[in-house]
């Protein structure tokens, strides 16, 4: 797609480093949690489904959280996420494999892999419920969302603008995020998802990520037509490293009940 040129630093060394790592053995065969009912699920219990991200650090983040991803993935669902994502990029987000598969013993959400999967052989490193597939790095996204289906995952296509959008539409995908934060300059836009969700086909399960800090970025992306929120940052809260991740997760998923808590107690 877009000249790798334009891309920031940090994104073309993770797409280096993508490139370096190695695929799996032999291919894995999974029996995945569906996102869809688990959104339902969240709706019909009148909460936002939030999709919470095990992100121990990112480019973009002002710390780093140690903390076991069992832990954190178990206090999120505890707030109340509908689903968890796990980043298993390990050179710049401090993400593992095995973090993922311990995660996915321990929930029983659906568990999102959360990494710059380029191939085929990228898939088979390890077992999830969905695999996002980010249509601006992949070279042929009919082919991957086909092997990816192949092996059980469901594909989470990421856009960021309406070509991608049209692109990942074409290719049969059903599950699209649309990415607030641009690979380029690694800014945050809400806006971007409020441009790009009118165009998206109302079978879409059409997820908003990135960006969204509040109670009121919760409600303006499900204004503009999101299923379901990203969100990472926000709940992992890596500047404060004992924030709480139940109560962090909890907030946003309570952005539309009817009388949302002013002050930060809880019942
Ligand atoms: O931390 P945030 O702003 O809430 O964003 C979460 C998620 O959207 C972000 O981590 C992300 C979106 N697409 C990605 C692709 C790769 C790695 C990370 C991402």
């Amino acid at each position: 797609m877009n000249s790798e040129t334009e891309l920031a630093p940090a994104v073309q060394s993770i797409l280096a480093a993508a490139r370096e790592r190695s695929g799996g053995d032999g291919q894995v065969a999974v029996d995945a949690r569906s996102l869809p009912d688990a959104v339902a699920r969240a709706e019909a219990d009148g909460r936002v489904p939030i999709v919470a991200e095990v992100k121990p650090t990112s480019p973009t983040a002002d710390g780093t959280r140690a903390d076991d991803p069992v832990e954190l993935a178990q206090a999120m669902v505890d707030g109340g996420a509908a689903a968890i994502s796990v980043l298993t990029e390990p050179t710049h987000f401090g993400g593992s494999p095995e973090a993922l598969t311990r995660v996915r013993q321990a929930v029983d959400v659906p568990v999102l892999r959360k990494d710059f999967v380029l191939d085929e052989d990228g898939m088979d490193v390890v077992e999830a419920d969905l695999l996002l597939l980010i249509a601006r790095f992949v070279e042929d996204l009919d082919g991957l969302i086909a092997a990816a289906r192949e092996r059980g995952f469901q594909p989470l296509v990421e856009v960021h603008d309406r070509a991608e959008l049209e692109a990942a539409v074409e290719a049969g995908a059903d599950l699209i995020g649309v990415n607030n934060r641009d690979l380029a300059q690694l800014e945050v836009d809400l806006e971007t998802f409020e441009s790009v969700a009118p165009h998206v086909p109302d079978d879409v399960t059409l997820i908003a990520e990135s960006g969204i800090s509040s109670p009121a970025d919760v409600r303006q992306m499900r204004e503009a037509g999101a299923d379901a929120l990203l969100v990472g940052s926000a709940i992992m809260d890596h500047g404060a490293g004992d924030s709480d991740v139940t109560e962090n997760t909890r907030r946003l998923a309570r952005a539309e009940a009817e009388s949302e808590p002013r002050s930060e107690s809880t019942e």
